[in-house]
């Protein structure tokens, strides 16, 4: 969608000297998105050794960065870009993204206005929270075509947008479409909560009072409503997730889970993760290290799902027609399915010494 835009204009920079968008959205490995607060001395101390250990590190600027600390950490951001060796740019194994002050805060003009000139060579995506709309993308899309010209930048600075309000859910199509710089969108339970006036004051994962229940025993014809019955807790973000999911695919961009904020909770935070990835989601946030090696696991496919879909990919052939496998049928379509998990296995194996070692050591029978 190129809103009001013709086709032929929509690849074409928004300011002379700008670099040329780029058609395609490179598919770099993403499975955690590592939230750090530049001005907090304890957690920028700790970066340069995540480099490497970690796809993507994010200087947040926005929530979580006190007011007062607002320039500090734009100003921490610069600091560690400039002195982190393989952080960040085309080549590094670590991406840098940032998370930009909302546009209707007094810190947003001026966090991209600092952070383009300063280290747009390393910034690899701006994440914008709080996306109501189109527009919201397009300001930032033709102020960062004119940083970029004036920087002299010969690659464009992509952008990831934060589901958080419910115009922004409602609009989700026309965000994702709305320049060609839109690399993808997160899940932002929190505000979203908020916004919508949902009841749960939790940074995303469910809630024990989202359930179905199941029937009561019948006795004699009659349902017992005394008798004990198994109640399952489900997810409060299906809806949405599922519709970022078809909003990326459908222009071409990545899906991302969010914050899961109950950091003492690892196993209902892979839970969470892995209903993501499930859904078609590439990777999400991590926002204390040891959310790394929980994105890391989920957002890797398993070396039996890797072996499954090579020996589907083996027995389709030409891969046209039915067969049998295991007794189940595989056609066409499910051999589509495996190239997917085949496809991110590679691209993964590309970044990642153990989890190639994993994937080659796979033996198709
Ligand atoms: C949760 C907190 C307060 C616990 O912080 P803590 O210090 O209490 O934790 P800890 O377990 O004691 O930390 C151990 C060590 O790890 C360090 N550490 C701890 N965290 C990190 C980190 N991220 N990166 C690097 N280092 C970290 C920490 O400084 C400490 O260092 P030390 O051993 O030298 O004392 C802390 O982890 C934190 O502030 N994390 C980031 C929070 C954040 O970015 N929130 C915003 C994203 S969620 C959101 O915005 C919502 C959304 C989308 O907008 C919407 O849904 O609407
Ligand atoms: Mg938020």
């Amino acid at each position: 969608m190129s809103g009001s835009r013709s086709a032929k204009d929509f690849f074409r920079p928004l300011a002379v000297g700008a670099p040329t968008p780029l058609t395609e959205i490179p598919a770099r490995p993403s499975r955690a998105i590592h939230f750090f607060d530049p001005s907090n001395p304890k957690m920028a101390a700790k970066i340069p050794d995540m480099v490497g250990t970690v796809d993507v590190l994010l200087g947040n600027l926005e929530d979580a960065v006190k007011a007062d600390n607002k320039v500090a950490a734009r100003e921490g951001l610069v600091e560690i870009a400039r002195k982190t060796a393989n952080l960040g740019g085309q080549s590094g194994p670590t991406q840098l993204w940032t998370r930009i002050n909302s546009l209707d805060s007094p810190w947003a003009l001026d966090d991209l206005t600092t952070l383009v000139p300063a280290i747009g060579d390393k910034l690899d995506v701006i994440m914008v929270p709080k996306v109501q709309g189109a527009e919201d993308i397009h300001y930032v899309d033709r102020l960062l075509a004119q940083l970029e010209a004036k920087a002299g930048l010969d690659r464009p600075i992509l952008v990831h947008a934060i589901l958080e309000t419910a115009r922004g859910v409602a609009n989700v199509e026309e965000i994702c479409g709305a320049s060609p710089r839109m690399q993808g969108l997160s899940l932002g339970p929190a505000d979203l909560a908020a916004d919508r006036r949902m009841k749960t004051t939790r940074v995303g994962g469910g809630h024990p009072g989202y359930l179905v229940r199941e029937d009561p025993p019948k006795e004699n014809g009659v349902a017992n409503l005394e008798a004990a019955r198994a109640t399952y807790q489900q997810d409060l973000w299906h809806y949405t997730i599922a519709r970022m999911v078809d909003a990326c695919a459908m222009h071409g961009i990545y899906p991302y889970y969010g914050p899961f904020g109950d950091i003492a909770d690892t196993t209902a935070c892979e839970d969470q993760f892995r209903n993501a990835f499930l859904l078609g989601c590439v990777g999400t946030w991590s926002l204390h290290p040891k959310q790394i090696a929980i994105a890391n696991r989920v957002f890797s496919p398993s070396v039996e799902d890797i072996a499954h879909a090579r020996r589907v990919v083996a027995a389709m052939g030409d891969g046209t027609g039915a067969v049998m496998l295991d007794g189940k049928m595989e056609d066409d379509a499910s051999l589509k399915q495996c190239l997917v998990m085949v496809k991110l296995a590679e691209q993964l194996a590309a970044i990642d010494p153990e989890l190639k070692k994993q994937y080659d050591a796979i033996e198709v029978a």
